[in-house]
């Protein structure tokens, strides 16, 4: 199965990390999101990812010219008539992401895979919405992109192994680690990342200790590059919310419960790093 020609929905974080490194690794991109200003948003970010690349003479200028110029933008799904795979980045609610899908079978052509970087969300249930549920697969990158060697690839229950084969081959061509998991909710990086990020919230909301104590406690006393609230913060406190949501529904275990200050924080519109304020202040 020769992939060229990919789609990314979605251009927030994660969906433009994606189209960059498709981009660098050949692929033609067609970036789609709901509004011009996301994209332009997406692609300044991209943009200045390469530009540094280029300061730290990792990249010759031309090169990143190239690489600009294999990435196109859409906001039009009709743009998906003529790729060969679809990554779709949206944000992680189950309505939304199935609705995409449906429309994206009706639009794509009938031999192009339909991937979700779904967090947490079950594949089985996204391809379902789909006539091709042999074509949908999971393939979950980590933020941020172009830095993170992990995908998560997961199969949806009838997911065929060609298909399997084909994200496995273009997640090397990414210079990507491929690791397959089974459709659990959260698969295996956020049913363990996302309940210790939870948990830190509960520590902050029962007074345990400060924020910067907590993190400053997971840093220097576990070695982890980010503190579990500065984490968080920089994932999205809304994500957060969803991944704990799809949690706790899809396994039934009190266990699972978002913290109450989370659900308070993302009310509040406070979403971590991406609105400027979460457990920190980004102005
Ligand atoms: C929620 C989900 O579904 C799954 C997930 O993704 S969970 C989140 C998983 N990610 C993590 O856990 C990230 C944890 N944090 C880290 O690993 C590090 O803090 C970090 C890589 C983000 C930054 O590293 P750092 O050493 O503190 O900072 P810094 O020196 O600025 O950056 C290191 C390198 O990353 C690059 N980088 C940092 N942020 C970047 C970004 N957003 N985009 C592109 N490159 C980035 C920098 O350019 C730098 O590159 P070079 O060393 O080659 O110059
Ligand atoms: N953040 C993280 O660390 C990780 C997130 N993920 C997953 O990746 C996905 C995206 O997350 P992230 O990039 O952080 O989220 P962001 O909020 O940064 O970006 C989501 C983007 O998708 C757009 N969007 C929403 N609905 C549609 C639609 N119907 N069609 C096209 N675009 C749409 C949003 O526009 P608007 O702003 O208008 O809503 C926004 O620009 C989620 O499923 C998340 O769980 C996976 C790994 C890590």
């Amino acid at each position: 199965m020769k992939i060229n020609r990919v789609m990314v929905i979605g251009a927030g974080q994660m969906g433009s990390g994606i189209a960059q490194v498709c981009a660098q690794a050949g692929y033609e991109v067609v970036l789609n999101d709901l509004k011009e200003e996301f994209l332009e948003r997406g692609l300044n970010g991209i943009t200045k990812n390469l530009s540094r690349s280029v300061e730290k003479g990792r990249m010759a200028e031309d090169e990143k010219e190239t690489v600009l110029r294999r990435l196109t933008k859409s906001t039009d799904l009709q743009d998906a008539k003529e790729v060969d795979i679809v990554i779709e980045a949206a944000v992680e609610n189950m309505e939304i992401k199935t609705k995409i899908f449906s429309q994206l079978d009706e639009i794509a052509p009938k031999h192009a895979i339909l991937a979700s970087n779904t967090s947490s969300l079950p594949i089985t249930e996204i391809a379902a919405a789909t006539k091709r549920p042999e074509k949908v697969i999971g393939m979950h990158f980590m933020n941020p992109v172009p830095v993170m060697k992990l995908v998560e690839i997961i199969r949806g229950l009838a997911t065929t192994d060609e298909v399997y084969q084909a994200i496995e081959d273009m997640t090397k061509s990414l210079s990507k680690v491929p690791v397959e998991v089974e459709d659990f909710p959260g698969f295996v990086s956020n049913r363990i990342l996302m309940p210790m990020i939870n948990e830190a919230i509960f520590t902050l909301y029962e007074g345990v200790a400060s924020k910067e104590a907590i993190d400053e406690v997971m840093k220097l006393g576990m070695n982890h590059p980010m503190g579990p609230l500065t984490l968080a913060d920089f994932i999205g406190l809304d994500t957060c919310l969803y991944i704990m949501e799809t949690l706790h529904e899809g396994f039934g275990d009190d266990k699972y419960r978002p913290c109450p200050l989370l659900r308070k924080y993302v009310k509040a519109g406070w979403l971590g790093r991406k609105t400027g304020r979460g457990f920190y202040s980004y102005e």
